[in-house]
């Protein structure tokens, strides 16, 4: 176990809790198995500081998920300084060299590149790493709000210039940003933060792949009468069009290999299953962009259409074309299309940028009940969301498109929220993008599944972190916590296997009676008596410290 805990431990991300009260950020620099001590070191006002903490401090590792991932300091911690450490040669792992000292070679023996010190360092790290791959077996849950993320390869332009991928995915929905870091020494160093998602996807992962695990199961719900939507978010170049378009060859689109395409096969396929066959549904298309805060219908040679509401607060989009649609060939034409007449420009991450919200519709409607509706699938491939940081522009017009971009992720961001609230106030009305998605976000049946994509060149890291941290915010949605906990709790309690325990973050206080019951009978299953966590955690962490090393651990939830 001890192995296991350095090689999962070395180099990670952790909160510490100070003596004094602050909870800061540190990264993980050894693990002593022998003395049961783990190094910690961070940087305050431009000086490196260390401290070894017993581990009766525990930390969570990149398995579990990002708001457990925090350091609880229960025990007492030994302060240790940076020349103390440096004596007694505990700093490890991921700080590289000064300049000078470096090699001109790369440890892997290839010619060296731009920041080579960095990239072995992140080969390192990934030598520790256990991969765990999705596979198209895997089992897939069905969430109303799934949250994924989509790593792309290095592009051509990123080899040519030898760029460092500086993200890994190991499995099991977990995403390492490998963020190079440099001490005001020059020691360089990497700051590895970890994300969690629902599904982690890899640079070899297929838009099939995705879709299977994305948008597959809200085809199935449209059946089922709900409003399904699923976003495509990221940085310009990321892949957001591949992914829901389908790939380019130059500038030509296979579009038959996007999650448009694939969910429009599915469509046919429900359509015509007998489980379906007696309502008696069409398919309907309809296929529009948001530009500048403005609608074109991209199926009608770019009408400009107008949004109202009525009293009833139902939003149209005024004169848009809704074309009955009966194979997946029709709809792949209109794809074809549309895309074609998307309105895109040139920026500095991609030559191809798409500078609008592209919306697919499929609707279902019933066709006895003068067409009522009766399920509908929006499928958004979202503007690039690089916040006006795209320096290489002066230009006014892509200032205004850029605001007005980010004005409508935003919009978007707080309607999500407001759905994974329970909320009765939607603030859809923020945005263009939010107001023709309104019933998305109203609703038992609405369900909602955001892609996040990264780019991952080490050019593009603050980028990523910005798409992970958007995304992130999802993930602390009160009814996906929950959830998230049982599943934590009952993959635990199935395991033979030593598991990592240990703790917590940010638990919201209306959760404390859940989480009370759930380590109660996890600690009982354990044959020991119960415990209040919040009053016996000292005695529960130095239960979990004698059960180490046999054949279970134990999760604490606490805040
Ligand atoms: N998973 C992938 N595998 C291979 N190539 C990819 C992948 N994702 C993206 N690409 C390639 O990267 C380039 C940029 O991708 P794409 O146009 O989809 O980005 P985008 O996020 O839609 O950008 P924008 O917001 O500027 O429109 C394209 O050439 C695309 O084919």
């Amino acid at each position: 176990m001890e192995g296991n805990l350095t090689r999962l431990l070395v180099g990670l991300s952790v909160q510490i809790s100070r003596s004094d009260g602050r909870v800061h950020p540190a990264t993980v620099k050894s693990v002593d198995g022998d003395k049961s001590t783990v190094m910690v070191e961070w940087n305050e006002r431009n000086i490196c500081r260390g401290k070894e903490a017993s581990q009766s401090c525990y930390f969570s590792d990149y398995m579990t998920h990002p708001y457990i991932l925090s350091v609880c300091t229960l025990g007492r911690r030994k302060s240790v300084a940076p020349q103390e450490l440096n004596k007694t040669n505990k700093r490890v792992s991921c700080v590289g060299k000064p300049p000078d000292m470096q090699n001109k070679r790369g440890k892997f023996g290839e010619p060296s590149r731009p920041n080579q010190k960095f990239y072995d360092m992140i080969q390192d790290f990934r030598e520790t790493l256990e991969v765990t791959p999705l596979s198209t077996t895997d089992h897939i849950e069905a969430r109303r709000i799934c949250v994924c993320v989509r790593k792309r390869p290095l592009n051509n332009k990123e080899i040519t210039k030898k760029e460092i991928d500086v993200v890994s995915i190991p499995g099991n929905g977990a995403l390492l940003v490998h963020e190079p870091k440099q001490k005001v020494d020059l020691t360089k160093y990497l700051d590895n933060q970890v994300f969690r998602f629902d599904y982690a996807f890899d640079e070899t992962s297929t838009n099939d792949l995705v879709y299977k695990f994305t948008a597959k199961p809200l085809v199935q719900s449209i059946f089922d009468g709900a409003m399904a939507t699923c976003f495509a978010y990221g940085q310009t170049g990321s892949g957001k069009t591949h992914t829901m378009g389908g790939d380019f060859a130059g500038r030509q689109q296979n579009s038959a290999k996007g999650i448009y395409a694939l969910a429009a096969q599915d469509v046919f396929t429900y359509i015509n299953h007998r489980r379906y066959a007696n309502m008696d549904l069409s398919a309907y298309v309809s296929f529009f962009e948001i530009y500048n805060g403005k609608v074109y219908d991209l199926l009608n040679k770019k009408a400009k259409l107008r949004v109202l509401e009525d009293d009833r607060q139902q939003v149209q989009v005024v004169g848009l074309e809704e074309v009955y649609v009966s194979t997946a060939e029709e709809v792949i034409k209109m794809i074809q299309m549309g895309s074609a007449c998307r309105t895109s420009g040139q920026t500095s991450a991609n030559a191809n940028s798409s500078r609008s919200h592209a919306i697919l519709q499929i609707v279902l409607r019933r066709n006895e009940r003068s067409s009522t509706l009766h399920g509908k699938f929006s499928l958004v491939d979202l503007a690039g969301n690089e916040r006006g940081t795209d320096v290489s522009s002066n230009d006014r017009s892509t200032l205004v498109e850029t605001a007005e971009i980010n004005r409508s992720l935003l919009a978007l961001k707080e309607c999500i929220r407001s759905l994974g609230k329970n909320s009765d106030h939607i603030p859809f009305r923020m945005s263009t993008l939010t107001k023709v998605l309104r019933d998305s976000f109203i609703g038992e049946k609405s369900r909602t599944c955001m892609i996040a994509m990264v780019s991952p060149g080490m050019t593009s890291c603050e980028y990523t972190m910005n798409t992970l941290r958007y995304a992130d915010r999802y993930k602390f949605l009160y009814v996906e916590l929950k959830v998230e906990l049982e599943d934590v709790f009952s993959s635990l309690q199935h395991t033979s296997n030593n598991v990592m325990f240990i703790f917590l973050g940010s638990c919201p206080e209306t959760l404390i009676p859940f989480v009370s019951q759930r380590v109660n009978d996890f600690v009982k299953a354990m044959e020991q008596t119960s415990y209040n966590i919040k009053e016996e955690l000292p005695d529960l962490v130095d239960h979990s410290r004698k059960i180490l090393g046999t054949n279970q651990s134990l999760i604490l939830v606490f805040h």
